[in-house]
């Protein structure tokens, strides 16, 4: 295993100029010895940049990334040891599943008793014990990347394993167990896990820590409930949670804040800075308040969703839409309605140029 630090650049195109130049904008982050991370985003936003980079498939145009201490820019992923797993399966059709796990430990001349026993708990780990001795030609393409996996962590001495979008093959029921699998998995052998998606629940139940990234740039690393309570750029607002945060726009004179047409003092203990600014709130913490409740903005109802659990409110302040997640006693609601809305409290973020200020 290795703590692995970046402190790079990347930019496919010689002589980049200007950011739009950059697939990777300058960046300083470590994966920790065993950790479980998860670099998360949209299409094209350098997750698979930055694995490649960390794998040692590309070289990046500026910086540096080490291993443990050591500068290993210029080496190959099997100088780094580093063992990949991809979208689709790469194994060995003419092989049975137990001569595929022991691939990567044959070729490191690993003696026999230590395969078969590694092998034996990888195949329990993934459900496959009782295939051990099928053709790999026979299965199904969701067993073939389970293979592929068992292939990525049955070396102990790996200094991490790399997974890009590995369950994209997978039907989706078994993709929800085999990411629990994953999880557990990372538990027991202790692996550092980096493992890239653009799905956030893919991420959030594999990752200890998710990497968030946009247009090149990781906006906040963090676990699960940080990315949740507070994101530290309206980015990661927006893309975590279903559905995002909302953003209104107001500003603070003072010690009050401008919020839809309204004055408030600022909440309790938050220092902000004069200006304009944004409030974003989760549709979690959004409460129907009584009218002209302290605090509380006048909006209109648009839709009111029944989604089993719970109610989705879609209300609209001064033509910005407004999403509130409510109990099912607030199904009296209807188009057209008037409803009051609190959305000053202790879960409130303000940013400033997109940026968390409190
Ligand atoms: N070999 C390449 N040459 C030039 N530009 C590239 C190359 N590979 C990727 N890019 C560009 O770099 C940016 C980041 O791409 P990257 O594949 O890292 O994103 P991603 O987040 O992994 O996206 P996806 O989820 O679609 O794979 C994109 O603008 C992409 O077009």
């Amino acid at each position: 295993m290795a703590r692995i630090e970046l402190d790079l650049a990347h930019a496919y195109r010689p002589n980049p100029q200007q950011d739009s130049d950059y697939a990777l904008l300058p960046l300083k982050m470590t994966f920790e010895d065993g950790g479980a991370y998860a670099l998360l985003g949209p299409s094209g936003c350098g997750k698979t940049t930055l694995l490649n980079i960390t794998s040692g498939l590309l070289q990046p145009s500026h910086g540096k990334v080490l291993f443990d201490g050591r500068d290993m820019t210029r080496q190959s992923p099997q100088e780094r040891n580093i063992a990949q797993v991809f979208q689709f399966p790469v194994i060995y059709d003419t092989m049975t599943v137990a001569e595929n796990l022991a691939f990567p430990l044959r070729n490191r001349k690993v003696p026999e008793a230590q395969i078969k026993k590694r092998v034996g708990e990888i195949a329990e780990m993934l459900d496959m014990s009782g295939q051990l001795n099928q053709r790999a030609a026979g299965l199904a393409a969701d067993a073939k990347q389970k293979i592929s996996l068992g292939r990525g962590l049955v070396r102990p001495d790996v200094a991490a394993v790399l997974f890009d979008e590995p369950l994209t093959v997978i039907d989706p029921h078994l993709k929800w167990q085999l990411r629990r699998k994953l999880k557990q998995i990372h538990h027991e052998l202790k692996l550092t896990l980096v493992y890239v998606t653009h799905d956030q629940v893919e991420a959030l139940t594999f990752a200890d820590q998710v990497v968030v990234m946009t247009r090149g740039r990781a906006v906040q690393v963090g676990p699960a409930d940080a990315l949740f309570e507070r994101p530290q750029h309206t980015f990661v607002g927006h893309f975590i949670g279903s559905p995002g945060m909302n953003f209104l726009h107001a500003e603070v004179r003072g010690a009050q804040l401008l919020l839809a047409g309204d004055e408030w003092p600022l909440p309790a203990g938050v220092r902000l800075p004069e200006g304009p600014l944004k409030l974003g709130v989760r549709p979690e913490y959004v409460e129907v308040t009584a009218p002209h409740a302290p605090g509380a903005v006048a909006a209109t109802v648009r839709q009111v969703q029944d989604v089993g659990t719970h109610l989705m409110l879609t209300a609209e302040l001064q033509g910005v839409p407004l999403k509130a997640r409510l109990g099912v006693e607030w199904l009296t609601l209807k188009a057209g309605d008037p409803v009051w809305l609190q959305l000053l409290g202790p879960h409130s973020c303000f940013y400033v140029n997109e940026e968390l200020v409190s």
